[in-house]
């Protein structure tokens, strides 16, 4: 843990190569968690040591063929380390600076505000793809961060988010849906851009002028009607360009604009750096507001989803010890393993 001069502590994963949760990390996570408490810091980053994962979630070798002492006490010791970090009163954030797979993402998740840092990392929930229901807890995590439906999708696919993805979330309108038109008739001598009232506006005109006979207006309004129903598609696509080019001239971003944000990560960042500076830019948002009721008001917001936990810790820790203890699961976690090693040695 290393704390600037503005009194914020950013502390530091640092379990090579992964940083996979094992019993000596988390106490570890616990302990500084407390110190940060205790020194009353104004508020606490994490980020990990790693240049190309924050962390890699729980670590298997924990679960596999574990000592059943040693297990519990790693499960009861994940659970604090939730509850320290879901509910400190502090300001948390998470620069991101890797791939955040399960555990990676609850560490994540139970911070108040994520940058990721751009590039082929993943972050996600993955536990339903690995055959696992992920406990209360860790799904009120990810439904505390993004839109419960979005939550429940991700979680029951297992979903891994891209760091676009998980900044935005795709839609039909906007400019998506525009692309799907095909490329619209860009500006030209034949037929400039006209927004469709601007056209109609041009007819109406041209109708009402004492100067149009009757049967000439009937035969415009006619060719009007025809060029309408045939020409819909360039229409269409003439006032998308209309659009575009009004959007553009407002200095309006349509690009983020048409695309809705699932808000799992809040900020991208080049660098680690630049996410530390993001997250602490974050932080002294709170400069201003007295902390007492800057900390209880999180924790009353976030007391319903702690609260499940504190009530339910020995039913939810029977639940995973009876879990891990499976002989199926124990197969499963072998085949992982042995693929994440086949994986790594490639
Ligand atoms: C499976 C859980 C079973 C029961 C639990 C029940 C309930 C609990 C439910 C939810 C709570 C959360 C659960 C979890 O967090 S489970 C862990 C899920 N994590 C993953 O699936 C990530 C696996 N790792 C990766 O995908 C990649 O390692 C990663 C993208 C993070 C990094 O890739 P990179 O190419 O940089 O490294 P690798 O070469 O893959 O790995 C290097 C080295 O590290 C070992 N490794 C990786 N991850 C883990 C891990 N989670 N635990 C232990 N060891 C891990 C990997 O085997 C390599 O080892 P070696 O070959 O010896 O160098």
């Amino acid at each position: 843990m290393a704390v600037d001069n503005d009194g914020i502590a950013v502390v530091t994963l640092q379990r090579p190569p992964v940083n996979s949760l094992n019993l000596d990390l988390l106490q570890a996570m616990n302990n500084t968690f407390d110190d940060v408490a205790k020194n009353k810091s104004k508020g606490m980053i994490l980020t990990s040591a790693s240049p190309t994962v924050f962390s890699a979630g729980l670590d298997i070798m924990e679960m596999y063929k574990p000592d059943p002492k040693r297990l519990e006490t790693f499960w009861v010791t994940l659970q604090d380390m939730w509850l320290k970090l879901f509910g400190a009163s502090f300001p948390t954030a998470a620069a991101i600076n890797g791939h955040a797979p399960a555990g990676g993402c609850l560490i994540a998740t139970s911070c108040e505000y994520r940058v990721m840092l751009s590039g082929k990392f993943t972050i996600g929930l993955n536990e339903t793809a690995l055959g696992i229901v992920p406990p209360t807890w860790i799904q009120d995590s990810l439904r505390h961060t993004i839109p419960t439906r979005q939550a429940e999708i991700a979680l029951t696919t297992g979903k891994m988010f891209t760091v676009d993805e998980a900044l935005k979330w795709r839609t039909n309108r906007g400019a998506e849906g525009a692309a799907r038109l095909g490329p619209p008739v860009l500006e030209g001598p034949q037929m400039p851009p006209r927004s469709p009232d601007q056209i109609l506006n041009k007819t109406l005109k041209m109708c009402l002028s004492p100067k149009m006979a009757l049967d000439t207006g009937i035969i415009k309004l006619n060719a009007l009607n025809e060029y309408l129903v045939t020409e819909r598609t360039t229409i269409v696509d003439n006032a998308i360009t209309f659009g575009i080019k009004k959007c553009n001239d407002m200095d309006i971003n349509i690009q983020k604009r048409g695309r809705r944000k699932v808000g799992l990560i809040d900020e991208t960042a080049a660098d680690k750096a630049e996410a530390i500076e993001k997250c602490k830019k974050f932080i002294k948002r709170f400069d201003k507001i007295p902390s007492l009721a800057r900390g209880m008001t999180k924790q009353i917001f976030r007391q319903e989803v702690l609260q499940k936990l504190l009530t339910n810790r020995q039913a939810d820790t029977k639940q995973f010890l009876d879990l891990v203890n499976q002989p199926k699961i124990q197969q499963s976690l072998e085949l992982y393993l042995a693929m994440l090693k086949q994986k790594s040695q490639k």
